[in-house]
């Protein structure tokens, strides 16, 4: 595991923006229920680039590939490049984590520290939910010790964790059976960080959440491609336009979010597709 990433002079308040589930393919036309997903997430970066908002680092949590090639994370290498800032990943249930690991490796802008220490009042600590093969996620007994570990090495900062997973129901039989397994483990681990953790973000079930779990602030974020509606037990697609999440944390440990989204409907799914 690598040492983490120290950012020392940001300003007080620190901006960050998560992108999630781009579900990139090898080749340029690939699309996901209809839904080119290379332009579509090329048409979110671009969004992201007109807005005012001025982040510090970026954010990804998983889902980065949908076909299982390594030429798709060579792809969100190179269409992130414009967003010249620090990008930080973790790994989805579609990711292949050798294969991740070593195309992004190749990329200056985009790290592999999973300890983000920014000024001295905050981390960010991205765990890694996936299970090779399956969609529903979990947090292994090496992630779980190692975020216990994390929170102890700084008892006076403020937390912001990141995951690939859903903890919370989404109220979808269909989603809910992939969510992260083992939220329990999970809970016994924050329970005497409790005060310092301010919020856990996550991606997968591309759809907006801001709510609460055991008291914890919990925020999911849109998809770049297809949107999941809620309160569906089957498959549903959502007619919303794909978004992104912008986040600023302050010093007293307030966070402030905000979901964005495109302001056009170009990229609608194919609304007979059943799953993939
Ligand atoms: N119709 C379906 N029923 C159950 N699971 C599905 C269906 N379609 C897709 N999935 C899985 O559910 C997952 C939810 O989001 P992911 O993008 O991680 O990947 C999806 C697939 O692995
Ligand atoms: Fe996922």
């Amino acid at each position: 595991m690598k040492d983490a990433y120290r950012f020392p002079d940001l300003a007080s308040i620190v901006r960050i923006v998560q992108i999630t589930d781009p579900h990139l393919f090898a080749s340029d036309d690939g699309r996901l229920l209809g839904v080119p997903t290379i332009q579509s997430f090329q048409a979110v970066l671009d969004a992201i680039q007109q807005e005012p908002f001025d982040y510090d680092f970026i954010l990804a949590t998983g889902d980065l590939v949908q076909d299982h090639n390594r030429e798709g994370y060579h792809r969100f290498a190179q269409m992130v490049k414009p967003l010249k800032k620090p990008i930080f990943w973790l790994e989805g249930n579609h990711d292949l984590q050798t294969q991740m690991h070593n195309a992004l490796a190749l990329y200056a802008q985009i790290q592999p520290h999973k300890q983000i220490l920014v000024g001295d009042k905050w981390q960010v600590l991205m765990l890694d939910s996936h299970i090779e093969g399956i969609p529903k996620g979990a947090l292994s007994d090496a992630q779980l010790s190692w975020l216990a570990e994390k929170l102890a090495e700084y008892p006076e900062r403020n937390v912001l964790i990141a995951l690939h997973h859903n903890i919370l129901p989404t109220n979808s039989a269909w989603l809910d059976q992939h969510s992260l397994a083992n939220p329990y483990q999970l809970a016994t681990v924050l329970e005497p960080f409790r005060h310092n953790i301010k919020g856990i973000i996550h991606g997968h079930i591309h759809q907006e959440v801001d709510s609460e779990w055991l008291g914890y602030r919990i925020l999911a974020t849109p998809s770049t491609c297809i949107q999941f509606k809620p309160n569906c037990d089957q498959f549903t697609l959502d007619p919303l336009p794909q978004g992104w999440r912008e986040l600023e944390l302050f010093p007293n440990g307030t966070i402030h979010s905000r979901v964005k989204r495109l302001m056009h409907n170009t990229f609608l799914p194919d609304f007979n597709g059943w799953g993939y």
